[in-house]
C-alpha cells in the first residue's frame, strides 16, 4: 500500500492506493478514528454492488461495524437531484443519524452522488471514498460532489472533502474496456497540466497501462492522484489554481450534456475536450503545436479525438456559456501553453472557438 495526503488543515486526509485494500478497510477506518459505534451506510451502484458490495459489507460487519446498504442504478443518469431525495429517504428510514457516515463504493457517479448525500444529509456527515474505476482516481479526491442538471453538468453540488480515500486497484480487473480507456483520459489530463515527465512516461507505458499491468497502473494512479492532491492542497475551493483541473472540461462538459448524459462517457468527452482546447490554444497563438501529440496519446488509449456527433456550434456554445467558470458573460478555458502546463484564459473571440470546433470535427486549421 502507498499513501499520499491532501493537505488542507483540519480537512486533510490520506489517499491509500494498493491491492487488496478492501480487506483492510476495518483497520483503515479505525486509523482515522471511526469506531464501531459509528453507523455506516454503504452506497454503491447495482453493478459494483454485485461484484464487491456484499464482500465489503460482510467484512465490516464481521469486524463489528453496523452497515446499511443502499444501491443506485449504474450510470450517469443516476446523478440527478430526484435520486438524491430517494437516497435521503432510504437513510432516514434506516435510522441513520448525525453520528453516522457514508461509504461510497464505485466510480465517479457513486462518489459524486453519495458524497453530495453526505454533504447535505442532516446538514453534513462524513464520508469515505472507495473508488472502483480508474477515472475515480480523480473524482474521489478533492471533495467536489454533486449532481447534474438537464441544463448543465454538476450544476448542483458542494465542496465536501472525504475523510479518506481507499483505492483497491484489484477492482479494476473487472472494469469494461471502454471504462478503462475513459479513466485514462483524466490520467492524461493530470500529466498534461502539470508534469511533462509524466506525459513522456505515459507515452512509453501505453501498452502496459492498457492491459492493466498491476505495477504500471498503480503508478499511473499514484502519479495522477499526486497531481490532483497537490493542486487541491493549494486551492481547495477553486478560487484560482484549481481551475486548471478543468482542462478539457469546458468543451467536454458541453459535449457530455448536449449528447445526453451517458451517451459519451465523461472520459471520452474530456478527451475530445482536451484535443479541442489544445486546438483552441493553437488557433489563439497561445502555444506551439501540441494538439497532434495530445491526440496521439489519447487515441493510443482508445479514446476518441475527433468529434463525429451531430452537434452544432450553436448548441455547444450555448452549453459553454453556462459553464461554471464563466465570469461576467466571458467564457474561460484552461488552455495548454505547452506540454505540462496550462493557464486560464478568457475573452477569446467566438470565431476562434468555432475554428477550433471545426478542427475537432476534422476540418483544416485556420
Ligand atoms: N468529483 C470530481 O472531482 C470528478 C472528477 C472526475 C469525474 N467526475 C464525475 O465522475 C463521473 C464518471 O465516473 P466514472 O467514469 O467512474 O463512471 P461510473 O461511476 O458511471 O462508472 C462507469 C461504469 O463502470 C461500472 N463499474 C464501476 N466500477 C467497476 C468495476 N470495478 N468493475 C466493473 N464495473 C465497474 C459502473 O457500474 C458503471 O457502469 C462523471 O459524472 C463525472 O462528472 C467527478
Ligand atoms: O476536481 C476538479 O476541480 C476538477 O475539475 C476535476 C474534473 O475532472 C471533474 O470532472 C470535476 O467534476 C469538474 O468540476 P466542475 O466544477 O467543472 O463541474
Ligand atoms: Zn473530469
Amino acid at each position: 500500500m502507498k499513501t499520499l495526503h491532501v493537505q488542507i488543515g483540519k480537512r486533510s486526509y490520506p489517499i491509500h492506493i494498493g491491492s487488496g485494500l478492501h480487506g483492510r478497510l476495518p483497520d483503515l477506518l479505525r486509523e482515522i478514528g471511526w469506531s464501531r459505534r459509528r453507523p455506516l451506510m454503504l452506497v454503491t451502484d447495482d453493478q459494483v454492488g454485485a461484484l464487491y458490495g456484499k464482500d465489503v459489507k460482510r467484512d465490516l460487519t464481521d469486524h463489528g461495524f453496523q452497515v446499511g446498504y443502499l444501491t443506485i442504478p449504474a450510470g450517469e443518469s443516476s446523478k440527478r437531484l430526484s435520486l438524491l431525495e430517494e437516497m435521503a429517504g432510504d437513510c432516514i428510514r434506516a435510522g441513520l443519524d448525525r453520528t453516522g457516515a457514508i461509504l461510497a463504493l464505485g466510480g465517479g457517479v457513486v462518489g459524486d452522488l453519495a458524497g453530495f448525500l453526505a454533504a447535505s444529509y442532516m446538514r453534513g456527515i462524513p464520508f469515505v471514498q472507495l473508488p472502483t474505476t480508474l477515472l475515480a482516481h480523480d473524482s474521489s479526491v478533492g471533495g467536489k460532489v454533486g449532481v447534474n442538471h438537464p441544463l448543465g453538468k454538476n450544476m448542483i453540488g458542494a465542496f465536501h472533502q472525504p475523510s479518506m480515500v481507499v483505492f483497491d486497484v484489484e477492482t479494476l480487473h473487472t472494469l469494461p474496456e471502454r471504462e478503462v480507456a475513459s479513466g485514462y483520459a483524466e490520467v492524461v489530463k493530470h500529466a498534461l497540466i502539470r508534469d511533462v515527465g509524466f506525459v513522456r512516461w505515459l507515452e512509453r507505458q501505453v501498452e502496459d497501462l492498457k492491459r492493466l499491468d498491476p505495477e504500471s497502473v498503480s503508478e499511473a494512479i499514484w502519479k495522477g492522484c499526486a497531481v490532483k492532491a497537490e493542486v487541491v492542497s493549494q486551492d481547495e475551493k477553486e478560487s484560482g489554481l484549481r481551475a486548471i483541473l478543468n482542462y478539457g472540461h469546458t468543451i467536454g462538459h458541453a459535449l457530455e450534456a448536449a449528447a445526453g448524459y451517458g451517451s459519451l462517457t465523461h472520459g471520452e468527452a474530456v478527451a475530445l475536450g482536451m484535443v479541442g482546447e489544445a486546438m483552441l490554444a493553437e488557433e489563439s497563438g497561445l502555444c506551439p503545436p501540441v494538439s497532434e501529440r495530445i491526440a496521439r496519446l489519447l487515441s493510443a488509449f482508445g479514446l476518441p479525438t475527433r468529434l463525429t456527433l451531430e452537434l452544432t456550434d450553436e448548441e455547444l456554445l450555448e452549453r459553454m456559456r453556462r459553464d461554471k467558470k464563466v465570469r461576467k458573460g466571458k467564457l474561460t478555458f484552461a488552455l495548454p501553453r505547452g506540454i505540462g502546463r496550462v493557464d486560464m484564459v478568457d475573452g477569446l473571440e467566438e470565431s476562434v472557438i468555432r475554428r477550433a470546433l471545426n478542427r475537432l470535427r476534422g476540418g483544416e486549421a485556420g
